[in-house]
């Protein structure tokens, strides 16, 4: 737990980073490990719980406010907050954060870069959004020529655990069961693994993940049905130390990411979060972007410590 909890600051940490932080109680755990809390103390940076009972201006002084917290209400405060305190660094801005609440909006600035040069082509799987109405999917499917498999998920990425229930369609009758509102996204076989991609400012670092195995045509002539399946990429599934395909393995290379993050931070105004990001099976320089997250599981990220304190220093030096 934070060393200095809500309340006054006390004189001696007068020269310190203050970092207000606003998460959940799941978050603070994972995030706000003792190493990290340690290690920015030495560093000069205290942590500081807010208190969602206070007014946010009764409490800091901050230098930056960290949170990562859902419902409108929060959002008009840290407006207000934003608007009152604009010396105060507000990672990240609400409305910004809100992009990503929607699979359809959360993918568009990665297709609208056509990012593609001698280190590769980062795109986007072909989807199509089902706003309601289940037993008009499947004529919306063919009308928009989508290729099955197809990977159903709801259109609300809220952090929810409902935002997480996602679905594989091997046929096109099927879908009618499906509950919208969602996006139908085709399947891209990528050899059953697949490249977290974690952005702190400009720092980026690649793990990979155990993904869904690839759909054989044969298995997609055979089989019938949509099927439930569980969060098969989360920190259990590391394949950093798997014996794999070198082909399948090969982390994205580091120029194409860079760019990618690049890009992406400018136009999503974020500088905190993670992008899921899978090559194509059979290709070497063929990426596709499924997924994105604001302030994702940095708890898992390897070297977490260093690079967000690092971060923290340089936002309040710049
Ligand atoms: O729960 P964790 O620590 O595994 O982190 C979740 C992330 O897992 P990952 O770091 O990618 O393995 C997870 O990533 P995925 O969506 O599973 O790719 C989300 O970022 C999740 O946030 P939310 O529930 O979507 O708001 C993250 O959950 P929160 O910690 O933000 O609640
Ligand atoms: N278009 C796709 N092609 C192949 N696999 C996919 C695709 N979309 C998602 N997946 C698989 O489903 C998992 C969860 O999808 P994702 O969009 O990342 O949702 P979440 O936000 O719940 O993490 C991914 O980790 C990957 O294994
Ligand atoms: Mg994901
Ligand atoms: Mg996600």
């Amino acid at each position: 737990m934070s060393q200095c909890s809500v309340g006054a600051l006390r004189p001696e940490h007068k020269n310190f980073v203050v970092v207000g932080y606003a998460l959940t109680s799941k978050k603070i755990k994972s995030f706000l490990q003792p190493k990290l809390e340690g290690l920015a103390r030495n560093k000069g940076i205290l942590f500081v719980a807010i208190d969602q009972n206070r007014p946010l201006s009764d409490q800091g002084p901050f230098d930056i406010v960290l949170h990562k917290l859902t419902g409108k209400e929060w959002r008009q405060i840290l407006e207000e907050y934003r608007r009152t305190h604009p010396e105060v660094t507000v990672l990240d801005p609400p409305d910004a954060i809100l992009h990503l609440h929607n699979r359809q909006s959360m993918l568009q600035c990665v297709a609208d870069m056509n990012l593609s040069n001698s280190y590769g082509i980062v795109g986007v799987p072909r989807q199509l959004v089902i706003k309601r109405d289940a037993s008009s999917i499947p004529d919306a499917v063919a009308k928009a020529g989508l290729t099955l498999p197809l990977v159903a998920k709801p259109l609300v990425a809220d952090g929810s655990a409902k935002s997480h229930e996602l679905s594989l369609a091997y046929d096109q009758y099927s879908l009618q069961k499906l509950e919208p509102p969602l996006v139908l996204q085709e399947f891209v076989n990528h050899g059953g693994v697949l490249f977290k991609v974690y952005i702190v400012g400009e720092a980026i670092k690649v793990v990979r993940r155990f993904s869904l195995p690839d759909v054989s045509k044969r298995e997609l002539a055979k089989n019938a049905g949509v099927f439930r399946f569980p969060r098969v990429s989360c920190a259990a599934a590391s394949a950093d130390d798997a014996d794999l395909d070198p082909s399948v393995a090969e982390l994205p290379p580091r120029p194409l990411l860079e760019r990618l993050a690049k890009e992406l931070r400018c136009r999503l105004g974020l500088r905190l979060f993670n992008l899921d990001i899978i090559r194509e099976h059979g290709t070497r320089d063929h990426f596709y972007v499924i997924d994105i997250n604001y302030f994702p599981g940095y708890g898992k990220m390897p070297g977490y410590e260093h690079i967000f304190t690092d971060f923290l220093l340089s936002l309040v030096q710049s």
